[in-house]
């Protein structure tokens, strides 16, 4: 199995079959995995098809032919509720499989999420628990154990564990485990294992019974965008495998299945041969990425504050954030212009690279995003260097011209496309020979090649590649770009 292979698809008649044939998978691949490497950390899923497979896993002939004192169980998420209580996925698997296994299975590779308690009160501490769990039993340079096989299941809005359409979660790249407080799933209090340990196991095995599951379970085979439909995620380093009974699958291209039990790979869910560059894969890369590039807590806790606030996650990624600081810091700069400040995330990485008497000028239109910016900021210790103008940018921009002050060293353009020429335009007039322009997102998943586009914003970035183009005062480039934030691009001006 390559790495970043295309996902396996494999089909069963009904749900009873689907557990009573993942159960049968799974007891198999870890007396193959048994006689390579020990121990196995197998990740375990709650929801009604994943315990099902772990009660026919129980029930199996052939349970004991695993050696489950070499297994070690995980949660992939864990509803936050009090010890013993029925809903929480660790109940139901200690009745469905755990109790069954009795001895054979060392309670100290049991590693629960820890429930509600005095002790842990709140799901952020019980994701701190479990966050040091996992580094307890990681293997040296790494913070948690390699999963061998994680299992999850699949919400009919396509979430897997605990990872829910829409939430700042799903970008966590540097983090193990969060909490979610606001899950659209009873109960709302979670924790949830991240992408970057679910995109580290080496098997990912995804598993959907139900009509209720087949645009989601569609949209993720087909490389969907996660913040939509985070199943779209999920992919091993070895394998990714996706366990279907009919009506989950019922949205599939005909030619993406095989029948149940045959288990051979399945044709591509894509038309060509050659592997298909899916979004999860290249945020899998930004996660890997993320490592390299560690988000410092600062930046983090900017970005968490914009999440909370319910600002649009358009913010740009902890590597594009680091690229911002390294540019400003390769020209010197002592002034930067920011136009667009959102919640101040870029903003922070750009007052990084400032000298003491260095300054960030940052234009917003919205007060409400300018607030919520301002505050994180001064938390993070820089809103000393932050000059926020709010309102209309070309206002704002028109004012600087007018204010003849110092020139700038490099700018920043991460506004309203619209009026893209007119804020580059002023940009240029605004900054010294030598300065830098970096604008972000001028490829807009290729749409910036169609000239018979509906959306204006793909009109306002042509109309400032064309200005640009033949602007004697600049040399410019631009490039393309894919990550977690799907297929993009910025370009980079040098004012002569
Ligand atoms: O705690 C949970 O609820 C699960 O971890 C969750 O991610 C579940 O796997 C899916 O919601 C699918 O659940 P069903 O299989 O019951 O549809």
């Amino acid at each position: 199995m390559s790495p970043h292979a295309a996902p396996e698809i494999v089909v069963h008649p009904d749900a009873e079959v689907l557990a009573a044939a993942t159960a049968a998978r799974l007891l198999t691949r870890l007396v193959d995995l048994q006689s390579h490497r020990a121990p196995l950390h197998l990740v375990l899923t709650g929801g009604t098809v994943g315990t099902a497979t772990l009660r026919a896993v129980a029930t199996s002939p052939a349970r004991d032919a695993v050696d489950w004192s070499q297994v070690h169980l995980w949660w992939g998420d864990e509803r936050f509720l009090p010890a013993g209580d029925p809903e929480r996925n660790e109940t139901q698997a200690r009745e469905a499989l755990i109790d069954a296994l009795g001895d054979a299975l060392p309670a100290a590779n049991v590693h629960p999420v820890p429930p509600r308690s005095d002790a842990v009160p709140d799901a952020d501490a019980a994701a701190r628990a479990y966050r040091a769990e996992l580094t307890t039993h990681a293997p040296e340079g790494l913070r948690a154990p390699v999963p061998d096989v994680l299992l999850l299941g699949v919400g009919p809005d396509g979430h897997v564990a605990s990872l829910f359409p829409g939430k700042q979660t799903l970008h966590e790249h540097h983090d193990l485990v969060v909490a979610e407080h606001d899950s659209p799933k009873p109960p709302p209090e979670r924790v949830s294992l991240t992408f970057p340990v679910i995109r580290s196991a080496r098997e990912v095995w995804l598993v959907a019974a139900g009509a209720e599951k087949a645009a989601a379970v569609a949209r993720a085979v087909a490389g969907g965008d996660v913040a939509d439909t985070p199943a779209a995620g999920a992919v091993g380093t070895e394998r990714t495998l996706w366990l279907l009974d009919v009506t989950a699958a019922q949205d599939l291209p005909a030619a993406d299945a095989t029948a149940g039990g045959a288990g051979a790979p399945a044709a591509s869910p894509t038309s060509s041969d050659a592997d298909p560059a899916p979004e999860a894969l290249w945020a899998r890369v930004d996660d890997y990425l993320a490592a390299v590039v560690e988000e410092p807590p600062a930046a983090a806790a900017v970005a968490a504050a914009a999440a909370a606030a319910g600002l649009p996650d358009i913010a740009v990624a902890p590597s594009q954030g680091r690229f911002l600081q390294l540019l400003a810091a390769a020209v010197g700069a002592r002034r930067v212009l920011e136009i667009g400040t959102l919640g101040g995330y870029s903003t922070w990485w750009l007052a990084q690279a400032l000298p003491p008497d260095g300054v960030v000028v940052t234009l917003e239109l919205s007060e409400p995003h300018a607030a919520v910016a301002r505050t994180s900021l001064d938390a993070a210790g820089v809103g000393d260097r932050v000059e926020l103008r709010v309102g209309p940018a070309a206002e704002s921009l028109d004012a600087l011209v007018a204010d003849d002050g110092e020139p700038f060293d490099l700018v920043f353009v991460d506004a309203d496309k619209q009026q893209l020429a007119t804020y580059v335009d002023r940009a240029i007039t605004l900054s010294r020979p030598g300065a830098l322009i970096v604008v972000d997102n001028v490829v807009r998943r290729g749409t910036v090649v169609d000239s018979a586009h509906p959306d204006d914003r793909v009109h306002g970035v042509r109309s400032f590649m064309t200005a640009v183009a033949r602007d004697p005062r600049v040399d410019a480039t631009a490039l393309q770009t894919v990550g977690v934030k799907g297929h993009d691009g910025f370009a980079l001006l040098r004012v002569r």
